[in-house]
């Protein structure tokens, strides 16, 4: 099948070279020159495991292709995905510019049946202000569709290709046959598409992305509680996560959740509860407790040093707001490290993926390492914020003779509290006992 994606983004890039990965021959399309530019000479422009061995692949078959035009990316096509961005307007609610934007330019160039899917996270009724936007210019028949995607950035090849579940929102049988036909590589290795109306898929992605958010509130807010009461968040998240009515996933307690999906979705589901005037209490709740716990380690710091964090150097391990990605939207860190800066410290970080997206934040305000024990070789503390693989099994004995203090604040629990006992470090995490053998560093 011929088809159109429109929005080379995560999203985008993982949707246009799956499908082209199952058979099909897919033009992406983007308005950015540069980043067009940069994947017809072959270069990935995102950091996604997986995807570039697929990308290169299906470029040199000749089933991917590039372009900044609309018209030609569409010609032909019997699908054409949108997968836009839509990020928070200034009250908070999904922006749709993008998406009504591409709507508008679509209807004109339109010169056969055409299924139009919403890929984007969109508010409910977003299909028919799309079905809308178009049919005010279009002289063809065409259906809109919502197929809101769930796969997760550093993981996003498999669950695209293995999803839990495909979400196809239409109710045209025209359009579902396509969307079958579409999905039917992926239903025949048993990965179901279920098939619903418009408004019940668009409203799908948000109750899938805010309940997600919420359990991992939840679980933060335990941690929290733990801290107090001198109980272990690991050990009752083992304990509660075995009742398969609970399950195990998106239980880990730390410093917040972020990204360019969670906190944004949220705050959008809580907007549209509101146009709706339905108080919906919990995300309320969700983002106050998510924004408390993203800064939740700088007071434990400033306690450590004895009130000030003046003339101190802080190592950052992890900069993106989870491992395996190069993305660093809402990430942690960055408040932090803001944070850090404020208070007078100098900051080392590194990260094995994002310092070229933090740069374009932070500049040289702060200094970028090489390799991991750069950033903490003589400084005076550590702090974790992303579980990259690398920073799980440290060479201990060299972290501990590198740092000016050995003392480790972790916002993702990834050492054994006895284990710290045993080598000699403070070390403070979340949700768990403080391993504290030293006494407050004074200024
Ligand atoms: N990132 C994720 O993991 C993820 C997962 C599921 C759903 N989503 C949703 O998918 C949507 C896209 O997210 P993303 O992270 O891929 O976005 P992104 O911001 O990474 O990329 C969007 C792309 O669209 C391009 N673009 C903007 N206007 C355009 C236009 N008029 N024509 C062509 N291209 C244009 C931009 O240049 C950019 O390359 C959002 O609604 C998001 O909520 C994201
Ligand atoms: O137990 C957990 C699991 C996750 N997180 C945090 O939650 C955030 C989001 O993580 P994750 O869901 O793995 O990453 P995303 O790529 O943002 O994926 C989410 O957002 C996407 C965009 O909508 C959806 O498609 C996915 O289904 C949904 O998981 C990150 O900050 C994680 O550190 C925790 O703190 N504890």
């Amino acid at each position: 099948m011929k088809i159109a994606v429109v929005g080379t983004g995560y999203v985008g890039l993982v949707t246009g070279t799956c499908f082209a990965e199952t058979g099909n021959h897919v033009t992406c399309v983007d308005i950015d020159e540069r980043k067009v530019a940069k994947m017809r000479n072959r270069e990935m422009p995102i950091f996604e495991p997986g995807l570039d061995l697929l990308f290169h692949r299906n470029i040199d078959q000749g089933r991917l292709s590039f372009t900044t035009s609309l018209a030609e990316g569409i010609e032909g096509a019997k699908v054409i995905f949108l997968a836009l961005p839509t990020p928070p307007g200034e009250d908070g609610s999904a922006d749709l510019k993008y998406i009504l934007q591409v709507a508008e330019e679509l209807g004109p160039i339109l010169n056969q049946y055409v299924v139009v899917v919403d890929k984007s996270t969109v508010p409910v009724g977003t299909a028919e202000k799309v079905r809308a936007r178009i049919a005010a210019n279009a002289t063809v028949d065409f259906d809109v569709v919502s197929n809101p995607e769930f796969l997760r950035e550093g993981v996003a090849v498999d669950d695209f290709m293995k999803p839990d579940r495909v979400v196809v929102g239409t109710t045209s049988k025209d359009a579902q046959k396509v969307m079958e036909q579409l999905y039917a590589p992926l239903v025949r290795q048993g990965n179901p598409v279920i098939f619903m109306d418009e408004k019940s898929a668009e409203l799908t992605k948000y109750a899938a992305n805010s309940f997600l958010a919420t359990k991992i509130t939840f679980m933060n807010e335990i941690a929290n509680l733990c801290e107090l009461v001198g109980a272990d968040v690991d050990a009752v998240r083992r304990g509660v996560g075995t009742d398969t009515r609970i399950g195990n996933r998106f239980l880990f307690a730390g410093i917040g959740y972020g990204g360019s999906c969670f906190p944004k979705d949220v705050q959008a589901l809580e907007k549209t509860s509101k146009e709706y005037e339905y108080d919906f209490k919990l995300l309320d709740a969700v983002m106050e407790v998510n924004h408390r716990q993203k800064t939740k380690l700088f007071p434990k710091l400033i306690e450590y040093f004895g009130g000030s964090l003046k003339g101190k150097t802080i190592a950052v391990w992890g900069l993106a707001f989870k491992p395996n990605t190069d993305d660093i939207r809402e990430a942690p860190a960055l408040y932090n490290i803001k944070d850090f800066l404020e208070a007078g410290a100098r900051v080392k970080v590194y990260d094995p993926e994002a310092m070229e997206n933090v740069k374009e934040i932070f500049g040289d305000q702060i200094t970028y390492c090489s390799h991991q024990y750069a950033a903490s070789d003589e400084s005076d503390a550590l702090v974790i914020f992303t579980e990259w693989p690398v920073f799980r099994t440290p060479d201990f004995d060299v972290l501990q003779k590198g740092l000016n203090n050995p003392i480790i604040f972790d916002g993702r629990n990834l050492y054994d509290l006895e284990v710290m006992k045993e080598l000699g470090f403070d070390y403070i995490s979340v949700g768990r006992a403080e391993v504290r053998k030293h006494q407050t560093v004074k200024v």
